[in-house]
């Protein structure tokens, strides 16, 4: 009876598998070289070109306050991605993304349905206060997923760390997670509450985005 139960086109994929049990152990997993370098070079190309063509919006927080309040919480610049209007690279990254949220329907029957992306640059001096991603009253993100598109001469001492807070049997500890190019981070978006530390040198390279159900 068993073959009436095999997925023929199922192949078991061990990085997949490696996010899936982090996830399931401790709401986040850190998985380094998710993009290889060819593919980070295209899309940190693909985010300089449309932050040069001037398309890219100060980030808001929430429902609009002022402008003065939103820059004491989160200094990035952002662009949201528009899946029916992408280019080469948007589309490897789409094709990649979309093979991670397909399997996670397929092994842990997530229920992901949508989602949405958008590129992000800190400049030098910018960060993003400790918060939780469903602050919009929003309670369809599942998962945040955020891929580092800094290039390989990016210096630690550049700061701009995500820093994690997790708990640990009821006490809180601080991961912090450096943006290293290829780099991508998934965490829980209901649970884990965060913030990208101050940019010390440099901007910041990368996209933001969740994975959402209905
Ligand atoms: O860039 C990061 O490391 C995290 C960004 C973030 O927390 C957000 O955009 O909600
Ligand atoms: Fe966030």
């Amino acid at each position: 009876m068993s073959e009436l139960f095999e997925q023929l086109d199922f192949v078991e994929d061990p990085l997949f598998e490696k996010v899936i049990a982090d996830i399931l152990d401790r709401h986040y997993s850190v998985v380094d070289n998710f993009f290889s370098a060819e593919e980070v070079d295209l899309l940190r190309n693909s985010l300089l070109q449309k932050y040069e063509d001037d398309r890219f919006k100060k980030s808001a927080v929430g429902n609009r306050t002022n402008e003065f309040i939103e820059k004491q919480i989160r200094g990035d610049f952002i662009h949201w991605i528009n899946e029916n209007e992408k280019n080469d690279a948007e589309q490897l990254f789409f094709n990649r993304i979309n093979s991670l949220t397909d399997y996670l329907n397929r092994t842990c029957f997530m229920g992901i349905l949508h989602k949405e992306f958008h590129y992000a640059v800190y400049p030098e001096g910018t960060f993003y206060r400790r918060h939780l991603d469903t602050f919009q009253n929003d309670d369809r993100r599942v998962l945040s997923v955020v891929c580092y598109l800094n290039d390989e001469s990016w210096d630690l001492k550049n700061g701009g760390e995500l820093t994690l807070y997790l708990d640990n049997d009821g006490k809180e500890e601080e991961m912090n997670l450096y943006p290293l190019p290829g780099r991508v981070v998934i965490f829980e978006s209901q649970l884990i509450e965060h913030e990208v530390k101050h940019v010390i040198a440099s901007e910041r390279l990368s996209i933001t985005g969740w994975l959402k159900t209905r």
